[in-house]
């Protein structure tokens, strides 16, 4: 087997075990990897078995890996032929959710930390919709298997802007508490955006701190301009999360952190934001039980009230967790279980610091180059992995 010479690196967007594959020639020379891994591709002369180096397993030995050709002939054949039924899925605009005072139920005020966009809690979603966007997003599967993508490294200047942090997870996971945590623990580091909104200002918000209040009209000039990186209609008025805001926090040097239903992340996913996207992740039910025994969340129905977690809630944390998971977990950079909020607070801020602190970073070569290069263009088209 060659050694690696070529320069063409991918990231895999599924996970490959030789063991349990059938018609690999040889399972020992095979290279096993997971989604997420990084591989450098060797020789693509074979459309059914490339050769490729897997750079974090300590080697420079290149083995087999199925072609982008071998997976997407797989993934067709697997599929149930109920699966090609089309499916109408509206991911236009979510209903957002009303805004919260936290400074009422957490007795610490910080800006932009409002009920997220993200997926609604029971009321809104039921587990029979979580389970009918599980099977959506593998008809969206159907379409465009993920195979692999091109990645370059990212070398870090000292004067280049920290990166966007996308803080992803299940309504009620804890996305906000984390960010919050972040934000207290060094408020100089870490910002989070200034959401817009079209309603009226209550008497104790101030414009710019707790939102940004515009009129119907602006706020639709910001849509058609494609401002927003998510916004929605809730109770008659417009809610956003835009583009200008999260600019801002990163112009003053901070790392900004946004939560966004993953579908909305390809607004940011260039060289300009250069996203890190972190999944929040519920621990197994008994956990999650266990450790929310005493936390309260806002109820969707009356923005006044606040109440313990159910048992269905539970359920629709973890079926929106695998939901999330299957359909976006190929953007995932890293997965926080949130079980015991001390340990996943401090988790999240080591791994945002080391990465902060890592010179070179593997990141999509379309952030850095306008065009995929020659060698990948004539393989692979990156339609449908974001
Ligand atoms: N690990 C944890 N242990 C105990 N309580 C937690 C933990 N993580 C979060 N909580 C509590 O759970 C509740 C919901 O958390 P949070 O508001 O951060 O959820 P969220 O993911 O931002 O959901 P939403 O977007 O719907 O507001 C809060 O009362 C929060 O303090």
């Amino acid at each position: 087997m060659s050694s690696c010479m070529t320069k063409l690196f991918v990231r895999a967007l599924f996970d490959y075990d030789p063991m349990e594959d059938t018609t690999i020639p040889c399972k020992d020379a095979a290279v096993a990897f997971k989604r997420g891994d990084v591989l450098q591709i060797v020789s693509r002369e074979d459309d059914t078995w490339w050769q490729a180096c897997h750079l974090g397993d300590g080697s420079s030995r290149a083995g087999l890996i199925p072609s982008k050709q071998l997976h997407e002939r797989r993934v067709a054949l697997q599929r149930p032929r109920a699966l090609f039924k089309p499916q109408l899925i509206n991911t236009a605009v979510f209903p957002v959710t009303e805004d919260v005072d936290y400074g009422s139920i957490t007795g610490i005020h910080i800006a932009g930390l409002r009920r997220s966009f993200r997926l609604g809690r029971k009321g809104s979603r039921t587990r029979k919709t979580a389970q009918l966007r599980r099977w959506s997003s593998e008809v969206h599967g159907a379409i465009s298997p993920l195979t692999y993508i091109e990645v370059v490294l990212y070398h870090k200047e000292p004067k280049d802007r920290p990166r966007l942090i996308v803080l992803i997870g299940p309504s009620g996971v804890g996305v906000n508490e984390l960010k919050r945590r972040l934000v207290i623990s060094d408020p100089d580091r870490y910002g989070v955006c200034v959401p817009y909104t079209t309603r009226e200002k209550r008497k104790q918000e101030r414009e710019g701190v707790d939102y940004h209040f515009v009129s119907v009209q602006a706020f639709e000039e910001l849509i058609l301009n494609h401002r927003f990186v998510e916004y929605g209609q809730y109770r008659g008025s417009y809610y956003g999360s835009n583009l200008d805001s999260v600019q801002r926090v990163m112009a003053e040097g901070k790392v900004c952190l946004l939560d966004v239903h993953p579908s909305k992340i390809k607004h940011v996913y260039n060289s300009e934001f250069k996203p890190y996207v972190v999944f929040v992740k519920p621990p197994r039910i008994e956990e999650l039980r266990l450790t929310r025994r005493r936390a309260k969340f806002v109820c969707d129905e009356d923005i006044k009230q606040v109440r313990m977690f159910s048992e269905e809630d539970f359920e629709d944390i973890i079926d929106q967790a695998e939901m999330l998971d299957s359909q976006y977990g190929h953007l995932f950079d890293t997965v926080i279980v949130n079980g015991d909020i001390a340990v996943a607070f401090r988790e999240l801020k080591a791994v945002l610091e080391k990465m902060d602190e890592s010179e070179d970073q593997w990141v999509p070569a379309s952030w850095m180059r306008s065009t995929p290069t020659k060698a990948w263009r004539s393989c692979s088209s990156l339609t449908g992995w974001i």
